[in-house]
């Protein structure tokens, strides 16, 4: 947990609860500005994640992470993740510049936050098909693009812990 008055508060304040962010999103998207969403765990951050999340940036004027919650973490990649806590990931996001906003949800999906919050556009991953994105059916059927983005080959959380394990 970031310690209060540390500089690390300061990009902390693009993590929004969902109320907050769904009044961001209306707002910029008001303005005009089209809202790109992704959503994933970000446990260790890799090139992978970097290639993926510029890529999307670009796609938009604002970029939107949903960030899985460490127990929404667990239930889905088992009980020894995440290896970093949600506000040390949400820490790292906040961090890099073309990021706009995260919000943590608990579920187990993002399904119900990107029916709150209506993005323009939704993109995951290249390990990802457009049919097997949560949300798709819901962005499409408001007139949204969604979108697979490059996979950069090599780079997962999962190798990089594994790679760490054998260094031990
Ligand atoms: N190598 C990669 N290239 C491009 N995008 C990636 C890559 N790895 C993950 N992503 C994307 O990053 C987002 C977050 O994925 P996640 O945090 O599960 O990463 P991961 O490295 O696959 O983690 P894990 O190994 O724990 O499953 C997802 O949208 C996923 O599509
Ligand atoms: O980090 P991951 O495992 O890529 O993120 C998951 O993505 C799922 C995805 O949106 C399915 O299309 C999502 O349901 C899950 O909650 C994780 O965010």
């Amino acid at each position: 947990m970031p310690i209060m008055d540390h500089p690390i508060q300061q990009p902390l304040q693009k993590l929004l609860a969902r109320e907050r962010l769904i009044q961001q999103v209306a707002e910029w998207q008001q303005a005009g500005e089209k809202v790109v969403f992704t959503n994933g765990c970000f446990d260790l951050l890799h090139p992978g994640h970097l290639n993926y999340l510029l890529e999307a940036a670009a796609l938009g004027q604002k970029l939107v992470i949903g960030l899985n919650s460490d127990a929404s973490v667990k239930r889905l990649k088992g009980q020894n993740r995440p290896i970093n806590d949600e506000m040390t990931r949400a820490s790292f996001l906040a961090c890099l510049y073309f990021i706009d906003a995260i919000s943590i949800f608990e579920e187990d999906t993002p399904l119900e936050l990107i029916k709150a919050i209506k993005p323009n556009i939704l993109v995951k991953g290249g390990d990802y098909t457009v049919n097997t994105i949560v949300g798709a059916n819901e962005v499409l059927a408001r007139g949204g693009t969604v979108k697979t983005l490059a996979f950069v080959p090599g780079y997962s959380t999962t190798n990089l812990i594994k790679k760490i394990q054998e260094q031990l």
